[in-house]
């Protein structure tokens, strides 16, 4: 369960980002989060994975107070997350299986169970086989494949994706959309934001509309 209680993010600077935002995230569902650029969209997600901390207000997830966690605490609130983020890359000198078994290694995960979770991983995102290519001779869309199958390695219980269907065409961004449904019809609670409402239209997910740091809309 996603938390947010009156949350204000103001930048050094003084932008505010968000400007006073509430809502529930219940175990299990799907909510899309859109708003024009600028909305405070990535702010909001980066809230939740601890990388940016409230000006006030109150983030928790599953009961857990997150600006309040020490900073060693954060590694094991991130395991429990999955991430699809912006400015989390590839690493375009490692194999496709080196990039998704990364965060099995941090985790210092048994290597044998890591194999089988890697494959795992790789297989529900369409790219078994593909494990010794490298990122670079891939598409867009399998780049973000690979991003995915790196972030529910950890198998989170919540998966949080930022415009993970940017600058991809049409038809890819529909393969995406429909490998975020079929997380959550597995029982992922999963919070993705897109310009492109509509991707998403069909799986009937709850929506968050942001403009200018507000929510216009929390819909069912
Ligand atoms: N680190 C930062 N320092 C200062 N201002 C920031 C910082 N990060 C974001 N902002 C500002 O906060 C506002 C909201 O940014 P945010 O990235 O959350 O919007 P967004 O809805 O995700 O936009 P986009 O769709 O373009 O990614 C923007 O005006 C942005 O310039």
């Amino acid at each position: 369960m996603i938390v947010f209680n009156e949350v204000v993010k103001r930048y050094p600077g003084g932008y505010t980002a968000l400007a006073g935002v509430s809502f529930e995230i219940r175990h299990g569902e799907l909510a899309v989060l859109s708003g024009h650029s600028g909305a405070g969209k990535s702010t909001l997600l980066k809230l939740i994975a601890a990388i940016e901390r409230p000006t006030s207000g109150s983030v928790s997830i599953n009961g857990q107070d997150v600006p309040a966690l020490r900073p060693r605490a954060i590694p094991y609130l991130r395991r429990n997350l999955g991430l699809v983020l912006q400015e989390h890359r590839l690493l375009y000198d490692r194999s496709v299986y080196d990039n998704v078994m990364l965060p099995l290694v941090i985790a210092g995960h048994p290597a044998r169970d890591a194999v089988k979770r890697v494959a795992a991983a790789l297989e529900r995102v369409g790219l078994a086989g593909r494990e010794r290519e490298m990122p670079a001779g891939l598409s867009g869309g399998e780049q973000q494949r690979v991003a995915i199958a790196r972030a529910i390695v950890n198998r989170p219980t919540i998966l949080i994706a930022d415009e993970p269907t940017a600058h991809l065409d049409t038809a890819y961004a529909n393969e995406i959309a429909n490998l975020f449904k079929s997380f959550n019809a597995a029982g992922v609670t999963v919070l993705v934001s897109t310009h492109d409402e509509r991707l998403f239209a069909q799986h009937s997910p709850r929506r968050l509309v942001l403009s200018k740091g507000l929510l216009q809309g929390v819909g069912a």
